[in-house]
């Protein structure tokens, strides 16, 4: 059930095995899989409300409308970038049940085999192995036929799929005109090859896009993991706006309560769980909720004046996110997002059709097709610097196409822009605190282009653009680019990157993984806050390194093999102590 006043909570006379700190991407997938169990009692606090009723989070097509600046969004803003020529910029994170999966642009990407063999590998748990997670994606995904129920052959790969899971993905429901030129643009470019599946685990070239939307609306954690069949149970109790403010601990080393307020007011409640608290508030909430509870640098924390509790340096240390810049092309066409943006008419039509019919141009998201792509392993670059990939068959860069302007369109024209985002990159930045105040927003630094490496790249990447535009594809299309083209400078690009690029809002690593017994990292390769118990995190935040995709499917599988980390230590726990009870 959803409540959404403790008042409420406080007449059930409830209690609670497992306390779920955010109804976000990964925190639905836990709290569905732990209340599958009857026995199991499970109460997510979610500081936002619901969002289930907003057409710009219901129809893919308005998703950049849910935000920024609304109430949909936690509103934060970065520190100065250097890279960004010291901008300031919005940072986007979902705010509401569903949290990120209700906001995102809904392209899901799971990264290369490379990726998860690399957790794999620094965590010392081939658990987190791409072989080993398989099982995972396939709980997650429900791939189900587009909206226009078109043939699909040739699209995607049904044999890297799962077809039972929980959370819907499907292809294009809608085609733009773009995307005939972008498949000629494989056949005629040597450099841009086809890609059956870009989730396969060999994910370089390019592909149709996947993405979380069933019948022509967004599939969100919300809507897929806490469809009514599941909010239903007895055991399942959600109270929305509930911020965390700290988690506290209950006996030495043990920390199973949580301390919240409601609707911003600064009354303090406090709850524990029986079991568990299961820290899903991505990665800007994880770590300032951990740092706010003494849990982070003892030092840092005491010159702010909070009582340290337990010092684990890295918490909100390795924040990885991926930088994006857009470059748009003026087109000979008037086939384009800008037309419905234009035309109040047009776009009346185009909502009426989806609002009737669940067909027309609002069915998908802002592109069909993404490439993802390495700079050449003799670039100079690598002279100077490692290559940051997880592996020689991981992208360095991605290419997303859409069919018109990103962002406010000028008046006139016509657009077709190609993104570039750096997806491996080795910048590396941090959440740290501004205030002893829980409720204040912490200091966000992606530290976006701090490595040259990463410019380096994304420079790469704007010149491919410019080279796969090039194309006899789209010879009698593209009139020319916007922004820089085939005669900039590097210097050039650089300064058109600095002012243009923007965060795409993976931010990722917050509070990562280690190997057990490791002096560095924030949990154990079974996701439980090292040194402590009762205290695991599940969400983005346990990425020891930022997958090269876009993030949320890897949000969703973290969140279904916690589930299964979780369930198996409570049954063993259940088993050893029974075998006490009979001994004694
Ligand atoms: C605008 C935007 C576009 C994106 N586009 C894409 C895309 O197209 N494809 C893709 O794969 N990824 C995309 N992403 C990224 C992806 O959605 C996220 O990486 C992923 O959803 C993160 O999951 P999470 O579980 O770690 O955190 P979240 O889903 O953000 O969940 C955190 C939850 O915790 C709640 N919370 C936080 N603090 C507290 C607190 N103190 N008390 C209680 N609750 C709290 C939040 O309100 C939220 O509900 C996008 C993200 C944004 C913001």
């Amino acid at each position: 059930a959803i409540l959404e006043n403790v008042a409420d909570l406080n007449r059930l006379q409830l209690k609670f095995d497992f306390i779920v700190v955010g109804g976000g991407t990964a925190g639905n997938v836990v709290a569905n899989r732990l209340s599958e169990n009857p026995n199991h009692s499970v109460l997510v606090l979610e500081a936002g409300g619901i969002n289930a009723d907003d057409l710009n989070i219901i129809v893919p097509f308005f998703a950049p409308r849910v935000m920024p600046h609304t109430p949909r969004d936690w509103n934060y803003t970065t520190t100065s970038q250097n890279g960004f020529d010291g901008r300031s910029v919005t940072y986007n994170s979902g705010f509401g049940l569903g949290g990120s999966s209700s906001v995102n642009y809904m392209a899901y990407t799971r990264g290369s085999r490379e990726d998860y063999d690399r957790w794999a590998e620094v965590t010392g748990d081939d658990g987190w192995s791409w072989d080993n997670l398989v099982h995972y994606m396939e709980k997650n995904e429900r791939f189900s036929p587009p909206s226009d129920h078109h043939d699909t052959t040739g699209q995607f790969n049904p044999d890297v799929h799962g077809f039972d899971g929980i959370n819907t993905v499907s292809l294009e429901g809608f085609p733009t005109a773009i995307g005939s030129r972008i498949i000629a643009t494989t056949e005629q470019l040597e450099e841009y090859p086809f890609n059956l599946d870009m989730n396969s685990g060999d994910q370089l070239g390019i592909g149709w896009l996947q993405a979380t939307i069933k019948d022509g609306v967004r599939s969100s954690s919300a809507t897929s993991y806490l469809a009514p069949e599941y909010l239903s149970r007895p055991n399942l109790h959600i109270l929305l706006h509930a911020r965390v403010a700290r988690v506290l601990e209950t006996t030495p080393g043990a920390f199973r309560s949580v301390e919240f307020v409601q609707d911003g007011s600064k009354k303090l409640f406090t709850l524990t769980a029986e079991k568990e608290v299961i820290l899903s508030a991505g990665s800007i909430g994880t770590p300032n909720i951990l740092l706010h509870s003494g849990i982070g640098n003892s030092s840092t924390l005491a010159s702010l004046g909070i009582q340290p509790v337990h010092n684990l340096p890295s918490v909100g240390q390795n924040l990885s996110d991926h930088a994006l810049a857009g470059l748009p092309f003026l087109v000979n066409s008037t086939d384009t997002f800008e037309a419905a943006g234009r035309n109040a008419t047009l776009a009346t039509e185009q909502l009426d059709r989806w609002s009737t019919t669940r067909t027309g141009p609002l069915v998908d998201t802002l592109t069909s097709h993404i490439g993802w792509f390495r700079i050449p392993d003799n670039s100079s670059i690598f002279e100077k610097f490692p290559d940051p990939a997880a592996g020689s068959n991981t992208a360095h860069y991605e290419l997303i196409f859409s069919n018109g302007f990103l962002g406010p369109p000028p008046p006139t024209g016509n657009f077709l822009t190609i993104t570039t985002g750096v997806v491996s990159p080795a910048s590396r930045g941090s959440v740290t605190l501004a205030s002893n105040d829980p409720l204040s927003h912490p200091l966000i630094n992606p530290n976006y282009l701090d490595s040259e490496l990463d410019l380096f790249v994304m420079r790469e990447g704007l010149k491919s653009a410019l080279r796969f535009a090039a194309a006899p594809a789209w010879h009698d299309y593209i009139i020319s680019p916007v922004g820089v083209d085939g005669t900039s400078t590097d210097a050039e690009i650089d300064a058109y990157i600095r002012e243009n690029a923007t965060p795409i809002f993976h931010v990722s690593g917050t509070a990562s993984m280690s190997p057990k017994g490791a002096a560095w990292g924030v949990v154990d390769p079974d996701l439980s806050v090292k040194g402590l118990t009762g205290l695991r995190i599940v969400d983005l935040s346990v990425a020891p390194f930022i997958p090269a995709a876009h993030t949320q499917a890897a949000a969703y599988i973290i969140g279904e093999r916690a589930s299964d980390l979780i369930k198996e230590d409570w049954s063993q726990q259940r088993v050893s102590s029974i075998f006490n009870v009979q001994e004694y």
